[in-house]
């Protein structure tokens, strides 16, 4: 087996492992780039972009379905679902092939393909062939979809979202299990498509949402349009024909069962943190098996190890990874002087229609630090202005500020232009502005941001009203 030194040693070459070894590159350290598979990152390859090209093609879809309305009749809607999928591909390789030329013009001796997993906090092994002693490491490693073992035992049919993206032609039918963000995100779009699906939640959660209100008219809007089948789960799953036989149980016990083409396993991601030989570098663990970290510094214990992106599971978000895995690359060559990096607000969009954006402190995070001392505002988009025009008018804004200072602390909503509200609402919690401030802000018209004006001053009025109070938070129920 062959032996290389090193200072860094990254392992692997996603969104977080690339920002790393570009970190500690411009640090001016030796750098190894370790991969096990292809180049190209989660994200461009079976993530963010492919997923966001589906949905644009059910936007496509959903909009001339909505023509009528506006008495734009454009004739019988005809979706060709191998040129929906092979665009979807097509475009998808487009973004990949970037990200490899990237990868293609770090220096040759900088990269190794294979396994890498620790023999010891100074040296990893590399499938059979190689050994890295490095001075010090970025796990860089992504999550992966879970699929529980008795659905997984069904067969080829049990999928995940890393299948739909290889796929030549959309299929009959797919019963989708998880009403998180990639369920639904999925499961809206492909049934916008043309195609039978039922969603499955074994709660009554919707993406990142924890608002009780907004929860609630996310998941009747959700239900308006898809076949969700709250609070019920998965009983069993079986190969039948060319497809599944999927049986479900609700919460008052009934069962039945269904015959679906596919189902897509969106039931989370684990972090790839168990095949990497961890047990042998002395790290203090989770029980998940994920070590202890800084989150400023991206640091495990004093160690020289990192860790940065989904492997941590902190916040599986492509900025994030982008964010943490600088941090860990320039605080892997600083070492052992670390600095903390820049954290940001927190921003979290599901490309659902209405979208889904959550930014700042969430409802149920100020439940528990801020409970009895924040208050809340919010606006309904029923009947605001520029949503009813474009007949996008569904949805709810909530924003929560802090009593005495004012200060606005975050924001969820279900609603019309939520990718760029979303924005606006974390740049004024990570500039600390109270809501005061806010309303000081130019609001042009007709436009959606009239509407989060709407709920700013609703917050303000309620700032002014109410006060702190003891009393338990009656709204503060965790999410199902
Ligand atoms: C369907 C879907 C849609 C998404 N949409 C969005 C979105 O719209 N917006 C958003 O912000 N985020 C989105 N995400 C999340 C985002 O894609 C991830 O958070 C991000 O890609 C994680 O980057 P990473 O670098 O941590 O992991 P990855 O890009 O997965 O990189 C990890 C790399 O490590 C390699 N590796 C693993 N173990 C080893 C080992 N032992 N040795 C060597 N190499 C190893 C892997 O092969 C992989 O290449 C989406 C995810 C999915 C699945
Ligand atoms: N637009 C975006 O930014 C975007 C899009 C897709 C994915 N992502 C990222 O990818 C991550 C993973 O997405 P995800 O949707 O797979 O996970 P998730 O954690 O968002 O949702 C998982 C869902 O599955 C349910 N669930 C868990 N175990 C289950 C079981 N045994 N049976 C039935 N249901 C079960 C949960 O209650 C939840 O509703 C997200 O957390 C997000 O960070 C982001």
């Amino acid at each position: 087996m062959k032996t290389i030194r090193t200072e860094v040693a990254v392992i692997g070459a996603g969104t977080a492992g690339m920002t790393g070894y570009r970190a500690a590159k411009a640090d001016g350290k030796q750098t190894l780039l370790i991969e096990s598979n292809v180049y190209g990152t989660t994200c461009a390859r079976v993530g963010c972009m492919p997923s966001k090209l589906l949905i644009s093609a059910a936007d496509a879809a959903h909009m001339l379905q909505a023509a009528p309305t506006f008495g734009v009749h454009p004739g019988a809607v005809r979706i060709d679902g191998k040129a929906v999928m092979a665009r979807v591909r097509n475009e998808r390789d487009r973004f990949v092939g970037f990200v490899v030329e990237g990868v293609d013009a770090f220096p040759a001796e900088d990269k190794l393909h294979g396994h890498a997993r620790f023999l010891s906090p100074t040296r990893l092994q590399i499938g059979d062939h190689t050994l890295v002693d490095a001075e010090r490491f970025v796990i860089a490693t992504g999550s992966t979809p879970i699929v529980p073992d008795d659905w997984g035992a069904a067969g080829p049919r049990v999928i995940t979202s890393d299948d739909v993206f290889y796929w030549d032609d959309l299929p009959e039918s797919v019963a989708v299990a998880g009403t998180g963000v990639i369920g639904l995100e999925l499961g809206q779009a492909l049934h916008r498509l043309g195609v039978r699906v039922t969603v499955f939640g074994r709660g009554a959660s919707v993406a990142q949402l924890s608002d009780p209100e907004v929860l609630d008219l996310a998941r009747s809007g959700m239900s308006d349009e898809l076949d969700m089948r709250f609070r019920t789960k998965l009983v069993k799953v079986e190969p039948k024909g060319d497809g599944l036989a999927i049986t479900s149980e609700d919460a008052n016990g009934n069962r039945q069962t269904e015959h679906f083409s596919y189902l897509l396993s969106a039931i989370g991601r684990r972090p790839n943190v168990d095949k990497l030989g961890l047990e042998h570098t002395g790290l203090e663990r989770d029980h998940h098996g994920i070590p202890l970290y800084d989150m400023l510094t991206m640091q495990c214990g004093t160690s020289a190890i990192f860790i940065a992106g989904d492997a941590n599971d902190e916040i599986p978000l492509l900025s994030e990874a982008a964010d943490q895995g600088r941090i860990a690359g320039d605080n892997a060559a600083r070492w052992p002087l670390v600095r903390p990096g820049l954290r940001r607000t927190s921003l979290a969009i599901a490309f659902t229609d209405p979208q889904i954006a959550t930014a700042g402190a969430s409802f149920a995070e100020l439940c528990v630090t801020h409970a009895g001392r924040f208050a809340v505002g919010k606006v309904s988009f029923e009947n605001q202005g520029r949503s009813r025009v474009m007949l996008q008018n569904s949805g709810m804004l909530r924003v929560y500020a802090e009593f005495n200072s004012g200060r606005f602390l975050g924001a969820e909503m279900i609603g019309p232009r939520a990718e760029h509200i979303g924005h606006l609402l974390a740049w004024a919690v990570q500039a600390r502005m109270t809501v005061d401030a806010m309303l000081d802000m130019p609001f042009y018209h007709p436009v959606v941001e009239e509407g989060v004006r709407t709920a700013l001053r609703d917050l303000a009025h309620r700032l002014a009203n109410e006060s702190i109070h003891d009393d338990p938070c009656v709204d503060c129920t965790p999410a199902p």
